[in-house]
Order: C-alpha cells, then structure tokens, then sequence
C-alpha cells in the first residue's frame, strides 16, 4: 500500500482520545465566535460526548434558548458517546482551519472588486464599501462615475452584505458634479445634452430613493452640490469634524436635486433649508448634525476608527430585520420622492441652457470662479 494513503487511513479510523478531546475543549474557548447554529453543534456534542443520549426534561416553549440546546441534543438520538466525541474534536479542528485562513487579512487591492475605474468597490465584514476615487479632482463626479455608482448600488443591493456604504478617497467626500461634464456637446446640439443630463440624474437619484438595504454615507471632508443633496436618502450620516455641507446652486445657475426640494425642508425646516439651496450657505459639521442633515461627528483624528468599529458592529445585526426596518420607515415615500425628482430634473433641464448657469460654469472652467 502506497504509505500517503495508508497514514490517511489510520488517521481516520482512529478514535479521538481523551486528551483529543480535552485540547479541542481549551482550543473552543480560542475561537473567534463561529455563530450561534455551530455553538448549538458543539453544546450537543459536548453533552452527547460526555453524558450520553439526552436525559433531561423538554424545557418549556418560552425558554426559547434552553429548548434550542436541548433539541440539538435530543437530535443526536442515540449515537454513541466514542462518536461524538470524535465529531467534536473533528468539528473543532475545522473551525480553527478556517479561522486561522480567515484572520490573514487581504490587502485592500486584493479585495476590490474589478469593472470600476472611478470608484474603489470592496466588500467585507458584511460591508460593501463604494469610495469615490478621483483624489486629485477632489471626487467630482464625472458622467462615468455617476454610471458606475449606480452599477455598485444595483450591485450592493443583490449581494449578500448587510449595509452599504459611500465614501469618498482623499481630502473631500466629493466636490459634485464634475462642472467638465458640460462642455462634451453632442453633435445633436446643447439641448439634447441637455435632455441627457436630466435622464442620468434622475436614474442616478432614482437609485438612491430605491436602495433596499441600509445605506451610509461616510463623510471624510467637504461636500458640495449633488453630494450633499442625496444625503436626505441615505439612512444615516456620519461626517469627520472637517467635513462642510455646501449647495451653491444659485451661484451655478442652477436649482435643487436630489430630492432635496423635500427632504431638506423636512429635515430642517423650511427656513434653514431655504439658506442653504436658496442662498448656498455652507454648513460646518456641527451645524449639519445640529440641522439633522448628519447623524453624528467624529473628530477628524479619530473618525475612521470610529466610524468603522461602529459600522462593523452593525453589520453584524440580522439583515433581514434591518432591510425590513428600512422598508417600513422608507416605503410610503417612494412613490412621492419618485415624482420630486423627475419634477427636479426637469427644472434643471432648463436651468442648463440658461446663460445664467453657461456664464458660471464657464467661470469655473477658465478658472476666474470658485466656491
Ligand atoms: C449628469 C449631470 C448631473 C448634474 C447634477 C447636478 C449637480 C449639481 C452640483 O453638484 S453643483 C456643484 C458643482 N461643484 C462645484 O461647483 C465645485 C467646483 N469646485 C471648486 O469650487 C473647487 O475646486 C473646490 C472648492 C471644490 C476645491 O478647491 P481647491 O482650491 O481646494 O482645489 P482645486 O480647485 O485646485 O481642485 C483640484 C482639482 O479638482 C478640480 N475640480 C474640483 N472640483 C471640480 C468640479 N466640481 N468639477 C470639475 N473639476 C473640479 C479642479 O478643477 C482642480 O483641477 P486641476 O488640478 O486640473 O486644476
């Protein structure tokens, strides 16, 4: 017999010992925790291995975690104390395995997930993570990064994270729409482009009002226009202390998006939400969370760790339940937030092919405008 394969087959046919089992017990208590189905495994078989077949009294229909450990128990119906001791010491050695491959962590180019040339798109702890990845133009969204952004929704919403998140790389989350996206005219003449600007931001924005999981925006710096608009549709907002909130939509020309002719006012108030669409005043961090456009601010130093540690701990909640919770606070809008923003970007439509927005964003582009 070839001696690979006879080694194979001795270690098989050997019964875990006590002391097999008794260094898979101290090894269990190393594990990260491998989730309540497999817990309820190892008490059955630690029970099987040590007492026999189950021998205690069906705990009552309430005491819902008792009756779960005993009816992992009594299903192991009769099998022989030699055998589960065995399951378990084997159930053990998997476990540790696995945990052992799963601690190497991958670096972030390892994980990303390929098609996105704008964007960085990586998933992991039941998070997928969209970042904006144009740095040195400070994340302004160019017509293939709205593109993209709305593939790795229409992505997130299928996969099987529990929450997804948008960010941005760099000093800014993002400085909105890419002004540049207004000089590529078709040959069909400045109305058509026009007319195309209105249906990508309304699908854009139609994303956003549709996304069935919890959505989060992580705001590391500045954010302007179209950036700041969609933050009335994300579930919850958390911004770095250097972050600033700022639609200067009549020093471009234009008018709202976003949905945020509504949610704004509904969130602050008509009159502070006049200030800031009307009048392009800027809000801190501080005065944005003050304002209930933002959850909660970190300081700048430390936002990162604490936005993560906070996040991975939610990702762990039952997604189901949350997608739910979701559903329930969102649905009844839908439909009204749907007919805001195809209402929005029809004004916008116009607003593009006015002098008052060519002369602004001509101004930006030969650099005699910023913010
Ligand atoms: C399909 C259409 C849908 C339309 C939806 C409509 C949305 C409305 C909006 O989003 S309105 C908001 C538009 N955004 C702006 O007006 C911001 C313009 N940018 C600025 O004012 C400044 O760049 C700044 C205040 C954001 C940052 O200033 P800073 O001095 O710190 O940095 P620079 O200006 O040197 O920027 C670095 C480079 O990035 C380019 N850039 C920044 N933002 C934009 C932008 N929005 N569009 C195009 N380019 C932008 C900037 O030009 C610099 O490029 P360079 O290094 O090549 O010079």
């Amino acid at each position: 017999m070839v001696p690979a394969l006879q080694l194979h087959m001795s270690k098989t046919a050997m019964r875990a010992s006590q002391k097999d089992f008794e260094s898979a017990l101290s090894q269990v208590k190393r594990l990260k925790d491998p989730g309540n189905e497999v817990k309820l495994k190892l008490y059955a078989l630690y029970k099987q291995a040590t007492e026999g077949p189950c021998n205690t009294p069906k705990p009552g229909v309430f005491d819902l975690i008792n009756k779960a450990k005993w009816d992992a128990w009594n299903a192991l119906g009769s099998l022989p104390k030699e055998t589960a001791r065995q399951n378990y010491v084997d159930l053990v050695s998997g476990l540790s395995s696995s945990s052992d491959s799963s601690s190497q962590v991958k670096p972030e180019a390892d994980r990303k997930q390929p098609g996105y040339e704008t964007l960085v798109v990586t998933s992991e702890d039941s998070i997928t993570k969209i970042m904006m990845n144009r740095p040195a133009k400070k994340n302004a969204i160019t017509i293939q990064m709205y593109n993209e952004i709305m593939l790795a929704l229409k992505a997130a919403s299928k996969d099987d994270s529990a929450i997804t998140v948008l960010t941005g790389n760099g000093d800014y989350y993002s400085s909105g729409n890419d002004l540049s996206n207004f000089t590529d005219i078709p040959p069909e003449g400045i109305e058509e482009k026009a007319k195309s600007s209105a249906i990508l931001l309304r699908d854009f924005v139609d994303c956003f009002i549709d996304f069935p999981k919890p959505l989060i925006a992580v705001v590391n710096g500045p954010a302007v226009g179209i950036s700041v608009t969609i933050l009335g549709l994300f579930d919850t907002v958390y911004a770095s202390s250097r972050a600033t909130f700022h639609t200067p939509f009549s020093h471009l020309g234009q008018s709202p998006e976003g949905c945020s002719s509504y949610t704004f006012p509904k969130i602050m108030g008509p009159a502070k939400a006049a200030e800031m669409l009307i009048f392009g005043k800027k809000l801190t961090a501080a005065e944005a969370c003050a304002q209930g456009l933002v959850t909660e601010v970190f300081p700048d130093s430390t936002f990162q760790k604490e936005v993560w540690t906070r996040l991975k701990a939610y990702s762990k909640l039952p997604p189901n339940a949350m997608r739910i919770s979701k559903q329930v606070i969102r649905n009844r809008e839908k439909e009204k937030l749907r007919a805001i923003n195809a209402e929005e970007s029809r004004a916008l439509q116009e607003r593009w092919l006015s002098d008052e927005c060519t002369n602004a964003v001509m101004n930006f582009l030969t650099r005699k405008a910023k913010l």
